[in-house]
């Protein structure tokens, strides 16, 4: 994307690509030592983690597997609408696999804690979050999340797989939405 098509609609970039990758590969390089001697599935949940999924699992130096699931709360919303829909379910059985959920974000928690009911239900042997984003200040219900990139302010972001009604997903940057373009 040309960014010069977009700077109006961001007030600030919070991080570059640069420093999305180098975080990314930190990440990595704890996940290779948790996992090491185990099997690894990790599951993107889309559509907003395609690109940390993309980014991370080809940063791992190791074997692994993945799975995606579609969930939404958000749709054309700067909000969660507070209900989780599945939209696309695993193709994989997951008990008895060590299962690492990777998100884009984690903003009010709901779709996280959502999903790890939901998941846990299916007795993996292990289940952990890989987030590359949290916003402590937003947090409605607590998420134990083992792996986060960075925690940002409490506003609403684009970039680097999110989205604000579909847009600004390609941006390979994070950064802050202007309110004009949603209010
Ligand atoms: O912690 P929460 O407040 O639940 O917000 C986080 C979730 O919201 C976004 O998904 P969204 O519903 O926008 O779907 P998308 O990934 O397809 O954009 C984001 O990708 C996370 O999955
Ligand atoms: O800040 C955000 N930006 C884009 N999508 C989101 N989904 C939850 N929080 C956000
Ligand atoms: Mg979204």
């Amino acid at each position: 994307m040309d960014t010069a098509d977009i700077e109006g609609d961001l007030t600030e970039v919070l991080y570059t690509e640069g420093q999305i990758h180098a975080r990314i590969a930190e990440l990595c390089r704890q996940i290779e030592a948790d996992y090491e001697g185990r099997d690894l599935l990790i599951v993107g949940v889309l559509k907003g983690a395609v690109m940390v999924m993309a980014d991370l699992a080809r940063e791992l130096k190791r074997d692994v597997e993945m799975d995606w699931m579609a969930t939404s709360s958000y749709g054309t919303s700067t909000e969660s609408s507070g209900v989780v829909r599945i939209v696309k379910d695993l193709d994989t059985d997951i008990a008895g696999r060590n299962v690492l959920i990777v998100e884009d974000i984690v903003d009010s928690g709901l779709t996280l804690s959502w999903l790890r009911t939901n998941l846990e239900s299916r007795n993996p042997a292990s289940l952990e979050v890989c987030a590359l984003l949290r916003k402590p200040e937003a947090a409605k219900v607590d998420i134990e999340a083992r792996y986060v990139g960075f925690d940002i302010p409490n506003a609403f972001v684009v970039g680097y797989g999110l989205d604000y009604a579909e847009r600004y997903r390609n941006l390979r940057s994070i950064g802050i939405l202007a309110p004009h373009v949603y209010s």
